[in-house]
């Protein structure tokens, strides 16, 4: 298993030291543009390995060839968000990122699973995967395991109880139009309605909309890392060890939940092969309306980056 990082600012470097550690690859591969950079952080990695107990080969570079037949690729490569912009702020110039750095990895891996992280997500989803030509099973996004980990801590700091028993969904785009799918969210089984008054829900789903940016508040010079490498690193493991996990990914919908041809996050089934099932799950009709407006945006964006992708 030969997985690359591309991108070794923060989050690249702290998913691919979790990857390592976790000898969730063989190898693992961080690229980055500046030069050095990945050189330097993919060496220090290597050398934590007899006290973080891993043989897991790491290693940095500039060179695309060096990324040659990789099974997976994680792409971080592009701008972080400073306080005051939103995600679609990153747009152009990330696309333009995403649009070289995709190419540039299908000139040596031949099937590789691509999963993107750079922002705005569903939107550079859709990027990779009309330059890489993959099939919809191998390109998906990182979004909804972050933001659902996110609602899930809330409640289990609000209920002080263990994350561990905390189940929820967060569908949609990653973004301020997310869907926290509140019915479906349940601590042991026990439905979260019955344990916090509405009021209470409304804050915690209201803070998991703008996680991202609660963070990026306090950072001042970037966003969020720690949880998004986490998240990517749960991906990536659903992969590797073909667990079956369903997880709720940017995914190519066709049809399902009447949204067509637009990257959006949905309920998964992550294995081997990549994007095994999309779940169509029951929603009610206030979610299923957030969840199209939610596509529009992002629909709407791809539009205009229509020329660009030519
Ligand atoms: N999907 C999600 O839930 C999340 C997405 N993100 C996004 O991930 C991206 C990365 O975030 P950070 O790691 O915090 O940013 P960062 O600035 O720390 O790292 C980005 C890295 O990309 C590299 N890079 C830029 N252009 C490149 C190119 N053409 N080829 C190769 N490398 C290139 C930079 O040199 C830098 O090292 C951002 O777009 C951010 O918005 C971040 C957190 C969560
Ligand atoms: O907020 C950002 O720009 C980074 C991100 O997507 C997140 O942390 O959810």
């Amino acid at each position: 298993m030969k997985i690359t990082v591309i991108g070794a600012g923060h989050v690249g470097a702290t998913a691919a030291h979790r990857i390592a550690e976790k000898q969730l690859a063989n190898t693992v591969v961080l690229l980055d543009i500046v030069e050095g950079i990945p050189q330097g952080k993919a060496l220090d990695m290597y050398e934590s390995g007899p006290v973080g107990l891993f043989d897991t080969m790491v290693f940095g570079t500039n060179d695309y060839s060096d990324t040659a037949d990789s099974d997976i690729v994680l792409i971080t490569a592009g701008l972080a968000r400073k306080p005051g912009m939103s995600r679609e702020d990153l747009l152009m110039k990330n696309a333009a990122i995403v649009r070289e750095v995709t190419d540039q990895v299908m000139q040596y891996s031949k099937n590789p699973i691509i999963i993107m992280v750079s922002n705005p997500l569903d939107i550079m989803t859709h990027v990779g995967y009309v330059r890489s030509k993959l099939p919809k099973e191998r390109i998906l996004g990182m979004a909804g395991v972050l933001d659902s980990a996110r609602f899930r801590s809330f409640i289990a700091k609000e209920l002080n109880v263990s994350m561990q028993d905390i189940n929820a969904f967060v569908l949609g785009g990653h973004g301020d139009s997310m869907v926290p799918v509140v019915k479906y969210t349940s601590v042991a089984g026990i439905p979260l309605t019955e344990l916090l008054p509405q009021q209470t829900i409304d804050q915690l789903v209201e803070r998991t909309r703008k996680g991202g940016a609660e963070i990026v508040n306090y950072l001042k010079d970037g966003s969020a890392y720690y949880a998004p490498a986490a998240s990517c690193v749960e991906m990536i493991d659903a992969i590797v060890n073909d667990r079956k996990r369903i997880l709720p990914c940017s995914a190519l919908l066709e049809g399902q939940y009447g949204i067509d041809n637009i990257f959006i996050g949905a309920p998964v089934k992550l294995g081997k092969n990549g994007i095994e099932q999309i779940l169509e799950i029951n929603l009610d009709k206030p979610e299923i309306e957030a969840l199209r407006k939610s596509a529009a945006i992002v629909e709407e964006n791809c539009n205009n980056l229509a020329p660009l992708l030519a």
